[in-house]
């Protein structure tokens, strides 16, 4: 007899493995952190013996779920921010929450929750992408479960770099800090191509390749994604990083949501992993992946949660159902992704995904001892038919819950036992995200409550000197100011033509100003567009103290570059009501009398306003505002109008 360390014995032991061997009742022998032997409960007796023999009572005894795609500190961040779509979600509620709190704390304690909740849903390895991830790896292998913790690299500041050289750098480190640990596999995570520069790219597939460790990233998420890159590339975002050379690094490609058959077959050429992310796909409204098709061209998919703030759980047993169902409904054929399949992708074929596949995946003789039980007697997996070979592997996937499982080995030590887990403190670090969650509470709430603060968290904005001067005269026609300019002390420092659309945003209390979305479109000498610049700006209240000439204002004004579209920002800011504005303007910078000045010629033309003469100037100083004023009023007369039919009124507020 052989002496091994334990035996699981006289269970239904799906393996699996290439042949999907099932043994029934079967029997698994393990020693320190490998399975020796796996077979029919008789042979295995015959030949081992043990420390420890568990009769495992006819349950499942299977491979541990592979999680391929997650970001386990988000557990601290569940709930924050639901209903929105990607970019909202991300850039206005997740990246500005990170930068506020995320630090090696909140990973340790965010990574330590969701060790729990995988464990108690059967996952033994997970694949993660986020920062500080040197303490997603310490915090996952105190615990001792699997992981390959990438850091992530992106191409702004992050809440543990200034800079992306800096991001770089500390990968570096971490993988050689990690590189052979028994459960850490360090690797590589530029975050996506639209938030990463080519180089960032390049940088990060040489560091993958010099370690050799796997290099993850998200990749053809949403459909917009996909669309920036042919106007910004000219190419889908496959064929972009294979021109990075990205592929040449072992690459796990979170969501491939929109992509195409030629890009299915290059991902597969270059035996690239993809992990299938269904419920955050569906709930960021995202798409419904081609799965079916990336299987049949040969591609390696595995599922993933995705984060818990995106999901909202790491419940991989839901998720293994609904790739499964998502696969059938949306072909309309419930032949597809068959039981065994949607399995094989939480395990054989989810390691292969994440190339891990020589250490896990099945219970094979070599591989490590990363296995769970799970309980077929509750109600909702009952009765069992034994007509269907197969109807194990169905049981698991379309009855059995999380809350079966009772028993999780990883590297061939208990982490569960009986449902109790026996490397965390639940109790306590639940009480710790409860007080932490306060805290988040109470910032978003303050932010939530000034538009100029949100504008500030999606970009930061830049204040313009808060001394306005302007005057507005209609007039009848423009040729006569565009000769009026020729005149001698007038000086053109440099003039522009564009059309400007403007959309404005207001909110349900006044005090809270005005957001200004404006999108100016240059015109060449031959009446073509020559470039297009979009913009920000946050309007404050005027103040309320008129000046002497009626045209100094004094109010706040700042200044964003609009990086989003105008969709993002009116389900960001959620207005009360918008009003659109658009006109045909011909700007001068002129200087008169030692002063610099802006002379505006517009013709409104949404709604239809009329023609107007502006000149605009502003200052920090309140005596200039004062000096700038007077000037403003000698340039009107000079140009030939008349300052008395002036309009004290913004564009806004004429159509108000
Ligand atoms: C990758 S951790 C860094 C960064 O990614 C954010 N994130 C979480 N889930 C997703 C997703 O599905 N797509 C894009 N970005 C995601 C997370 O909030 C972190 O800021
Ligand atoms: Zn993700």
């Amino acid at each position: 007899m052989k002496k091994v360390d334990t035996l699981l014995t006289n269970a239904i032991v799906l393996t699996m493995d290439n042949d999907l061997s099932l043994y029934e009742p079967g029997a698994v022998a393990i020693q320190g952190d490998q399975i020796v032997a796996v077979g029919l409960n008789e042979e295995i007796l015959s030949t081992y013996s043990a420390d420890e023999t568990i009769d495992c009572k006819r349950d499942i005894v299977m491979p541990g779920l592979i999680n391929a795609h997650t970001h386990v500190p988000m557990t601290l961040l569940r709930g924050l921010a639901d209903d929105l779509r990607l970019d909202v979600w991300l850039l206005g509620y997740m990246m500005p929450v990170e930068r506020e709190f995320v630090n090696p704390g909140f990973v340790q304690l965010g990574t330590k929750l969701a060790c729990a909740e995988m464990i108690r849903s059967g996952v033994t390895t997970f694949v993660d992408m986020y920062y500080y991830e040197d303490d997603v790896a310490s915090a996952a292998a105190e615990v001792g479960m699997r992981g390959i913790c990438a850091q992530t690299v992106l191409k702004f500041p992050t809440p543990d770099s200034a800079s992306y050289e800096e991001a770089l750098s500390m990968t570096r480190e971490f993988i050689q800090r990690w590189k052979g640990h028994p459960l850490i596999v360090p690797s590589v995570a530029p975050h996506a191509p639209y938030t990463c520069t080519e180089d960032l790219m390049r940088a990060c597939a040489a560091m993958a390749i010099e370690f050799d460790v796997p290099l993850h990233t998200h990749i053809s998420e949403t459909a917009g994604e996909v669309e920036n890159m042919r106007k910004e590339q000219g190419m889908p975002v496959v064929p972009y990083l294979k021109k990075l050379n990205l592929f040449d690094a072992k690459v796990i490609a979170a969501h491939c949501v929109h992509i195409d058959e030629g890009e299915m077959r290059t991902l597969q050429h270059y035996n690239i992993g993809v992990a299938h992310n269904p419920s955050s796909n569906l709930k960021l409204a995202s798409g419904i992946a081609p799965v079916q098709k990336m299987l049949e061209t040969g591609l390696n998919v595995g599922i993933g949660t995705d984060g818990p703030a995106s999901n909202n759980d790491l419940d991989m047993f839901e998720e293994i159902r609904l790739a499964n169902f998502i696969a059938k409904g949306s072909s309309g054929d419930p032949t597809v992704l068959p039981a065994t399949t949607s399995l094989l992708m939480a395990t054989r074929m989810g390691a292969q995904a994440i190339h891990l596949d020589h250490l896990i995946g099945s219970l094979q003789p070599g591989k490590r001892a990363d296995i769970i039980r799970i309980n077929l007697s509750p109600l909702h997996n009952s009765p069992r038919f034994r007509r269907d070979p197969l109807g194990a592997y169905a049981q698991v996937v379309y009855a059995a819950k999380a809350t079966d499982v009772s028993d999780v080995m990883i590297n061939g030590k208990w982490v569960m036992r009986d449902h109790d887990l026996l490397t965390l403190n639940e109790k306590e670090l639940l009480a710790q995200s409860e007080e932490l969650a306060h805290r988040i509470d109470a910032f978003l709430i303050e932010r939530e409550k000034s538009i100029l603060a949100k504008l500030i968290a999606v970009g930061g904005a830049t204040e313009e000197q808060s001394f306005e001067i302007q005057a507005k005269v209609p007039v009848k026609d423009l040729q006569p100011f565009l000769e009026a300019l020729k005149k001698p002390e007038i000086e053109i420092v440099y003039q522009r033509h564009y059309r400007e659309y403007d959309t404005y945003f207001s909110f349900d209390s006044p005090d809270e100003g005005r957001i200004r979305y404006r999108e100016d479109h240059f015109v060449g000498p031959r009446g073509e567009i020559t470039n297009v610049r979009s913009r920000l700006t946050h309007i404050g209240l005027a103040s309320e103290r008129q000046f002497p000439e009626k045209i100094i204002l004094s109010r706040s004004r700042f200044l964003a570059p609009a990086t989003q579209s105008l969709r993002f920002y009116r389900e960001y800011f959620k207005p009360i009501e918008e009003f659109d504005i658009e006109k045909d303007r011909l700007r001068f910078l002129i200087r008169f009398k030692d002063t610099e000045l802006y002379i505006n010629l517009d013709t409104v033309n949404r709604p239809k306003l009329g023609k107007f003469l502006e000149v605009k100037s502003r200052t920090w100083s309140r005596k200039d505002a004062e000096r700038k004023a007077l000037i403003v009023s000698e340039l009107i007369s000079y140009l030939g109008a008349s300052l008395q039919e002036s309009e004290m009124q913004d564009y806004f507020q004429m159509i108000q």
